[in-house]
């Protein structure tokens, strides 16, 4: 068990270099078992998520290393096409090997229901449903998924809701189809266009990536040159940054960053009072003054205000002035920071999926208990502000999602330290 302490409150200072994207590397990652040669992926963040995908991808058989954020996988002697249970349920991401084992065997098991943080329901009968319209059979028995297909067929897909993980599995399930595949109403994350991206550079033939309507025309093989790819920077981990920011104050520049990946919350940052500039992939954030709240932030779908970036948000208007609601549309069961935050002075209700936040002066340092990933991300920022010291508890979940965290915010001017215990 990992315990983040933290010694605030923190002024942030200085310039950092933003990540690669965990959600843009961990389908890359499983997407490069297509390849015919070695993949060499950039840019990979060195968190848990990446180390378990690599894990599943030794498993099945791959070859890989990882070493200064580089993978490089050769699959050539992939012999497997089902997922343990044990792998399945480290994380959600896991779902995506059936899209890209269906491809590469057209079998594919999953051997338990996708784990990952416990934030919703988060149900795959969108995948299911989709799979089977591909000409897909699919067994459901317990928590196993088994599929298998002579081939799979063209059509359109809609998506009743714009799911990023149904739309990763649709497109890789769809790399080698029959006909055209169409899927109307897909998500347009800017990850599932590093992940096409990538695709394309394998040979797969991708149109509308980033748009409601993604156009996967099927390819008899992938091409047999090696493939080198450099992942998209981490707009959560750079939105985590800038909610830091604003929560503690100062002046801090990020780097390798994509500010137009980040429109939503920099409207609200710059609107509440930071001072930020943008240039074409950094951005500079100055908080001097408490920030105004009274804002109205819903969660949506790309481009609208990221669920991931919900949490962090919270800290940063739970010392601002005013009063600001929030409302989760995207996951049922997100507001699990809210009763640590309580904890450490902040006065927020929450009513179904709406909290409401009444922002305080100051918060105060106390022991409080990550959930899951971007509340734990929260706890932290919030930590870095309050009064005194912060014990964030269970902070293995901030590590599936931000690599070294005290180590790149002690760069800044943080006061962190890590505590491993059993
Ligand atoms: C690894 C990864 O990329 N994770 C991201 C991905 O998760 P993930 O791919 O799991 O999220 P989805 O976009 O699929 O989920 C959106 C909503 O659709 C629902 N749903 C989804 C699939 C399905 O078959 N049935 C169904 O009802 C979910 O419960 C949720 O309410 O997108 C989320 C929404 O931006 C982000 O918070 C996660 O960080
Ligand atoms: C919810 C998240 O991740 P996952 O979908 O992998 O659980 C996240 O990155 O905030």
């Amino acid at each position: 068990m990992q315990k983040l302490i933290i010694y605030g409150p923190t002024r942030l200072m200085g310039e950092i270099e933003v990540e690669g994207a965990k959600n843009a590397a961990l389908p890359i990652l499983t997407a490069s078992i297509l390849s015919n040669n070695r993949v060499i992926i950039t840019n990979v963040p060195d968190i848990v998520d990446v180390r378990h995908t690599i894990e599943i991808l030794k498993y099945l058989g791959c070859i890989v290393s990882f070493e200064n954020n580089t993978v490089v996988i050769d699959s050539s002697s992939i012999k497997r096409f089902t997922i343990p249970s044990e792998y399945a349920k480290l994380m959600r991401s896991s779902v995506l090997f059936m899209g890209a084992l269906l491809s590469k065997f057209k079998r594919a098991e999953l051997s338990n229901h996708p784990g990952g943080c416990e934030i919703g329901q988060r149900p795959i009968d969108l995948h299911i449903l989709a799979f089977r319209q591909l000409g897909i059979e699919v067994f459901e028995h317990d928590n196993r998924i088994i599929c298998r297909c002579d081939k799979i067929k063209g059509g359109e897909i809609f998506l009743p809701i714009p799911s990023v993980g149904a739309t990763e599995n649709i497109i890789l399930a769809s790399i080698f189809c029959d006909e055209e595949v169409v899927i109307k109403n897909a998500a347009k994350e800017p990850e599932i266009a590093d992940l096409c991206h990538f695709l394309n550079k394998l040979g797969a033939k991708i149109k509308g990536a980033g748009t409601h309507i993604i156009k996967i025309e099927g390819v008899k093989r992938l091409k047999s040159e090696e493939v080198a790819h450099n992942v998209i920077p981490d707009r959560i981990v750079a939105g985590t940054y800038l909610c830091a920011v604003a929560t503690c104050g100062e002046e801090v520049v990020l780097k390798s960053v994509f500010p137009r990946h980040l429109d939503s919350i920099l409207y609200i940052l710059k609107n509440a009072g930071c001072v930020i500039k943008e240039s074409k992939n950094e951005i500079w954030i100055k908080k001097e003054r408490r920030l105004k709240g009274g804002w109205r932030i819903t969660t949506h779908y790309y481009p609208g205000f990221p669920t991931d970036l919900q949490a962090p948000i919270c800290s940063v208007f739970a010392v601002a002035n005013g009063v600001t609601i929030i409302k989760e549309t995207i996951f049922e069961n997100r507001f699990k920071h809210i009763s640590e935050l309580v904890k450490m002075g902040a006065d927020i209700h929450v009513e179904k999926d709406i909290a409401v936040i009444n922002g305080v002066e100051k918060l105060k340092g106390c022991k409080v208990f990550a959930r899951d990933l971007r509340g734990g991300a929260a706890l932290f920022v919030a930590g870095l502000s309050a009064q005194g010291v912060t014990e964030v508890v269970d902070a293995d979940y901030i590590d599936r999602g931000y690599e070294k965290i005290e180590e790149k915010y002690s760069l800044l001017g943080a006061k962190i330290l890590r505590i491993k215990s059993e």
